[in-house]
């Protein structure tokens, strides 16, 4: 049972020990409801009878009954208590270790995974998926479980105790059972559907908060939201016709289920006229009539939210065996060289990105990974520092298979610098300072200078401590790469990735990043992207990436020499500046 749950809720050993004790208890309780009104009932027959029988122990009965009823309400007070703790408390801890979890897996995630689309989904994995998932458990899984049981329990010990009655109870419950399967495929198809509609709108709404700026500017306001709109109405016309066949179905079965107390009604009242049983065990039937079928409609009730509760934890068990990036922890390598050795890297099945890549990215060289748009340099540089895992070779640093290593701590020698630079909505200080966390403000400071950042920090409102805004918005392209530019200087790493580095500089501001960054980069292993010929011009080797092929290897004199594709790039440069 606990392996079943664990399997079927992606759950921990705890947690699923935690919903059984609470089925459990959850039984306890339902079946603990009805003991009053048998009480009450047969505190009456007994009275009744004493007084018929004018015998003189009806003192005797009240009191008995009285310390009953007290000593059944700490029962029941006591019973209430730990099915509340169980069904709330426990199952909320669960949920605490379910998002740690998926925390726990999005930091193994390779970093690449991270594109902008996948962000909404996982963010809505993390918190609204979970948050979903932290209701059901504590309001509806236990208690679908527990009502099941609870009709099986009284169902078996009705039967003991008179089995015609007992048929006349549940001969409803089959019937209304096969209504409800027989509805159950279509609902599955409506509660699938339906999400799919919703996740399609939120990754519509977050595509037009990430891209208002282009839809602004390129007047599609129209119609991104005619597109949204629809998608909308499309969402709701599904939402109204599944609540109106569900409804339907679902009422039906209620209907059928409630013709049960009729049957004992009637069927009792017969069995009472004949004499086959007493009023007693007629009155027992009555109560429990009233209330068996309450745990059943539950169930049904419940039924359409377990079964959306099983595509949500479909999503969490998907991301749970995404592939993760595990490996040592403990990384000296006994120099900082990059090797590409045979490897083959493609993002889909299918389609092949990198074919046989070969090339050593030396300590203290500059190595330069130049090549046509779309040729592969970008990923040459994730692959380096291990942000994808490749298909086939091996990228190795010091001499050591970097896909043995635990990504947080092969990071630790890296300093990278990318196109799209990612601040956060703090000071400008403490964005510097994600280069290395225990750096003191002098020398943040001293490498906001060394980055050329220091004068326009200081005309800033409150220099060093302003807040930056969200994702930078305060600050000028340029202005954010340098920022970058200071991370990376104040992180000093041993190894230094550079994608397009300089990109939105303007020339004064290029040359003298470029000092500082040629102060940075002394006995380092750089591996740079550039567009600009100028930039790599003082490189020590430069690699030539075409369609996912090297083409060409050497120093910049060698391949202009070589009259090849580098040649052609700075011959064309040149001609346009
Ligand atoms: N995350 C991704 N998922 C799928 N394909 C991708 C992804 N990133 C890049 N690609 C594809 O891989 C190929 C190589 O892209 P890459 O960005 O490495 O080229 P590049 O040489 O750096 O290009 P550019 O100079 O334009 O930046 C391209 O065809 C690109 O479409």
């Amino acid at each position: 049972m606990l392996k079943y749950f664990q399997n079927k809720y992606a759950m921990s050993e705890k947690g699923a020990k935690d919903l059984l004790r609470s089925i459990i208890w959850t039984v306890i309780m339902e079946i603990s409801f009805m003991v009053p009104v048998i009480l009450s009932f047969k505190f009456l027959d007994e009275y009744m009878s004493t007084l018929l029988n004018s015998s003189n122990s009806q003192k005797n009965t009240i009191l008995y009954y009285v310390i009953m009823s007290i000593a059944f309400f700490i029962v029941m007070f006591v019973i209430a208590y730990f099915q509340y703790d169980s069904a709330y408390t426990k199952i909320y801890e669960e949920s605490a270790r379910r998002r740690i979890s998926l925390a726990e897996t999005l930091r193994k995630l390779p970093l690449a995974f991270f594109g902008k689309k996948d962000i909404a989904d996982l963010s809505s994995t993390i918190m609204e998926d979970a948050t979903q998932v932290e209701l059901l458990f504590s309001h509806s899984v236990p208690q679908i479980y527990a009502s099941v049981l609870t009709v099986l329990i009284m169902g078996i010990m009705l039967f003991f105790y008179n089995w015609r009655l007992s048929i006349a109870v549940f001969w409803v419950v089959p019937v209304a059972a096969l209504v409800f399967y027989l509805s159950k495929k279509f609902q599955d198809k409506m509660h699938y559907k339906l999400y799919n509609i919703k996740r399609d709108i939120s990754d519509k709404i977050q595509e037009g908060l990430d891209s208002a700026h282009e839809i602004k500017s390129y007047n599609r306001e129209e119609a991104y939201s005619d597109n949204l709109n629809s998608k909308l109405d499309n969402y709701e016309k599904y939402l109204i016709k599944g609540e109106l066949l569900i409804g339907a179905f679902i009422n039906l079965s209620y209907v059928l289920l409630k013709l049960g107390l009729p049957s004992v009604i009637l069927y009792g009242a017969y069995l009472l006229s004949t004499g086959s049983i007493d009023i007693f065990t007629y009155l027992v039937f009555l109560v429990v009539s009233a209330r068996i079928y309450n745990p059943i409609m539950d169930v049904m009730n419940n039924f359409a939210l377990l079964i959306f509760l099983n595509v949500r934890i479909k999503r969490m068990k998907e991301m749970d065996e995404m592939p993760r990036q595990e490996g040592k922890t403990k990384f000296y390598p006994k120099n900082y060289d990059i090797e590409f050795n045979n490897v083959d890297f493609s993002y889909q099945d299918g389609v092949q990105t990198l074919k046989n890549v070969s090339f050593i990215a030396k300590q203290g060289e500059v190595t330069a990974l130049v090549g046509p748009s779309g040729g592969g340099k970008s990923t040459l540089a994730k692959l380096a520092a291990r942000f994808w895992d490749i298909d086939k070779g091996v990228v190795s640093l010091g001499g050591e298979d970097i896909s043995q290593v635990d990504p947080e701590t092969l990071l630790d020698n890296y300093s990278i610098v990318f196109q799209d630079v990612t601040l956060f909505n703090s000071s400008v200080m403490d964005n510097i300072r994600i280069g290395k966390k225990d750096a003191t403000d002098n020398e943040v400071i001293k490498a906001a200078k060394l980055a050329r950042c220091h004068e326009f920090i200081n005309k800033l409102p409150e220099g060093y401590d302003t807040l930056i805004g969200e994702n930078g918005e305060r600050l000028s392209g340029g202005e954010r790469q340098r920022i970058s530019i200071a991370r990376a200087m104040l992180k000093d790493a041993p190894i230094i990735l550079l994608d397009e580095a300089t990109a939105s500089l303007d020339t004064e501001n290029e040359s003298k990043i470029q000092n500082a960054l040629s102060e940075l980069i002394k006995n380092k292993t750089v591996l740079i992207i550039a567009h600009r010929m100028r930039t790599v011009s003082g490189a020590d080797k430069i690699v030539v990436i075409k369609d996912g092929s090297i083409v060409e290897t050497g120093t910049p004199s060698q391949l202009k020499e070589q009259q090849g594709i580098f040649a052609s790039m700075v011959k064309t440069q040149y001609q346009s500046n």
